[in-house]
């Protein structure tokens, strides 16, 4: 029998020894390694939180006192702590096991969105609301990381957070989870800070640092650490970050061991007992406890798939990534074109830009969890005359929006966007789905947007995106594996590719990734007597002329995309042909406007009815009505 088994809610935490505790974390990490070894997952982000979330479990009252994690990739341990050990075979199946916090799941998760450096906002307001109605007993603590602390919200946040001056002070600690490393080591003057603290210890552990170093000097050593002490104040704001965050009006605790249980108990009840928004700064490492995770230095294990415990190494079969295809494109291009830059907001190897990086280092900036700068600093870049190509996943773009729209489009500067993990993703559910994109994006003015269906397009529509130089121009490709390319049987004088030609029932349209399932649809209605063209636009927005030609030519025009259909492309033709008089029907076979659960891509597209059969059904239903109607308005 062992410890997990009987830890059912944190007050089956909070009754054990201290002995008893350093066995909990052991059984933790192995189940965190035999499970999520299965599943894929955030293992190294929760191997170094086992301690730092069991402290705080031990320390504070859950769900009385509200526990929420930033991006919340990291609450794997506080899963398991509150009940849920037994759950992790499903972890991020469809049904199964959320990979971030849910409130379906449990009373003690709050945050369900996986967007980086929202923690403290939701914290500002949570703790507003507890001292408005009088709560005063209720703490709220956010765990954050020194990633998601350079993402602008988090400041924007602490800046009204620090603001506070209120009695009873609200009850607000806020946990820096300090491992250096975003996937890579975190970059910024921030990092640099908590480095500093890292390295020396705290300030007046700086201090008597400085005092060793200099004293070793003699005389003149002595005599700089006299001057050093003098200037106390100003090398505490200077050095010691808690200058940063005191200065702000935040009471510092730290920095503090983030794997000693006992130091960071001491510290979170210092931080409980203090009247005010406080901060403790916990140092930790990622991938804590497992020798293949600390071993990796891309990212120690932040985001893994199926491996083999014993060695990490990944148990799945290799495959092409969309992801690797552009990863090659864009160093050709970068070759050939000088002023062509990259930027990525701290996920250089997951958004592909490494090699770029490693050939081309002054040409590709890494600026944090930060897409809002990393967008209207691209504008800046275009601006001085260089072509930027801001490299993110789909759904991050949803935080740069109006950076794209009013510092991008307006002013007309040409910045390439490029959003992988476009569409349904799968396991990270419905925050991590980048099925907002086209439907956002149709709105810009100026603004080109492509959707290339398998790799050869991809090579082909980068090249065509960074040639565009007066405005936003935008290409979109799915997660995981590029199936193989799907040759056309011509290509029409706007771009646009025909995949195949059987009839003049039905023009489907068929949006990037899903070619060859349009394909299917597409022989299933032959199969039925149906005849229909597929054409893949390549470039979507705006909906090409031949699009809207061919539309007039058939009874319904079906438009496949891994997007939302409100705002998409489907509804984009819609408007188009409406424009144009044409009465042709329109059946936008996207996605829903609703969250999406995790589960596979294909389980996830097929409740969003975008499987074939359903399509095929859809289409069938449709058709007759379509045929009743007149092709033309008046
Ligand atoms: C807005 C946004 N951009 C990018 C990401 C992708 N992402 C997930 S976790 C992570 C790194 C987070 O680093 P940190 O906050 O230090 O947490 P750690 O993994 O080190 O525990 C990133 C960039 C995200 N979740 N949200
Ligand atoms: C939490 C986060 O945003 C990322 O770590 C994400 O989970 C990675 O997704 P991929 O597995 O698609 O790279
Ligand atoms: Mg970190």
């Amino acid at each position: 029998m062992n410890l997990l088994d009987g830890i059912n809610e944190p007050d089956d935490v909070k009754r054990l020894s201290g002995p008893e505790c350093a066995t909990l974390a052991e059984e933790i990490r192995a189940l965190l390694v035999a499970e999520v070894s299965r599943t894929g997952g955030h293992l190294g982000p929760n191997l170094g939180v086992v301690e730092l979330t069991m402290a705080i479990h031990r320390s504070f009252d859950s769900p009385n006192d509200d526990v929420l994690f930033d991006v919340g990739h990291q609450a794997y341990v506080h899963k398991i702590l509150t009940g849920r050990a037994g759950d992790f075979a499903t972890l991020r199946q469809r049904h199964g096991l959320s990979g971030y916090p849910s409130r379906a799941e449990s009373p003690h998760d709050v945050i369900e969105n996986s967007h980086a450096s929202t923690a403290l906002s939701w914290a500002d307001g949570i703790a507003k609301a507890h001292q408005l109605k009088g709560e005063h007993d209720q703490h709220v603590v956010a765990v954050i990381g020194d990633g998601a602390l350079t993402g602008g919200m988090a400041w924007e946040a602490l800046n009204n957070i620090a603001a506070d001056t209120s009695f009873p002070p609200r009850k607000l600690v806020i946990v820096v989870n300090d491992n250096g490393r975003s996937y890579a080591p975190t970059v910024g003057g921030m990092a640099h800070h908590l480095n500093t603290l890292r390295t020396t210890g705290g300030y007046e552990k700086f201090l008597s640092w400085g005092k060793q170093a200099l004293q070793k000097g003699g005389a003149p050593g002595r005599f700089a650490y006299d001057a050093l002490h003098g200037m106390k104040k100003g090398i505490k704001d200077v050095i010691a970050p808690q200058g940063l965050f005191e200065d702000l009006g935040l009471k510092y605790i730290g920095p503090v061991d983030g794997h000693d249980l006992a130091a960071l108990e001491k510290a979170l009840h210092q931080a409980k007992s203090y009247a005010g928004p406080v901060i403790v700064h916990a140092l930790t490492e990622k991938g804590r406890g497992y020798a293949p995770a600390l071993a990796d230095a891309a990212d120690q294990f932040h985001a893994v798939g199926i491996i083999d415990p014993e060695t990490g190494e990944s148990a799945q079969k290799k495959s092409t990534s969309w992801t690797s295809v552009f990863s090659d494109e864009i160093v050709e291009i970068a070759d050939r074109r000088k002023d062509i830059v990259g930027i990525t907001a701290a996920m250089m190897i997951p958004v592909g830009l490494h090699k770029f990086a490693a050939k081309y280092p002054e040409r590709v900036f890494d600026v944090g969890i930060a897409e809002q700068h990393a967008v209207t600093s691209a504008a800046g870049l275009s601006h001085g005359g260089l072509h930027p190509v801001v490299c993110l996943y789909a759904t991050f773009l949803n935080r740069g929006f109006d950076q794209l729209l009013m510092d991008v489009a307006l002013h007309r500067e040409g910045v390439t966007f490029v959003l992988d993990r476009a569409g349904v993703t799968g396991p990270d559910g419905a925050s991590h789905h980048g099925m907002w994109d086209m439907a956002i994006l149709q709105v810009v003015p100026g603004l080109h947007l492509a959707a290339p269906r398998d790799a050869a397009r991809l090579r082909e529509e980068v090249t065509e995106a960074v040639a565009i130089e007066d405005g936003p121009s935008v290409v979109r490709f799915s997660r995981g594996s590029v199936g193989a390319d799907v040759e056309s049987l011509e290509r029409l004088t706007d771009g646009v590719d025909v995949l195949a030609r059987g009839g003049n029932d039905v023009l489907i349209v068929s949006v990037g990734a899903l070619a060859e399932r349009a394909l299917d649809v597409h022989g299933k209605l032959a199969a039925k007597g149906i005849g229909s063209t597929v054409i893949d636009p390549r470039w979507v927005l705006p909906v090409p002329g031949s699009v809207i030609t061919l539309a007039g030519s058939h009874t319904l025009v079906a438009v496949i995309e891994d997007g939302v259909k409100v705002g998409g492309v489907g509804a984009r033709v819609r408007q188009d042909l409406r424009a144009e008089g044409l009465r042709t029907g329109v059946l936008e076979l996207g996605l829903p406007t609703e969250f999406l659960p995790h589960g596979t891509r294909e389980e996830v597209l097929a409740e969003a009815g975008l499987d074939v059969d359903s399509m095929v059904e859809r289409i069938i239903a449709e058709l007759p009505e379509q045929l009743a109607r007149p092709r033309r308005a008046g």
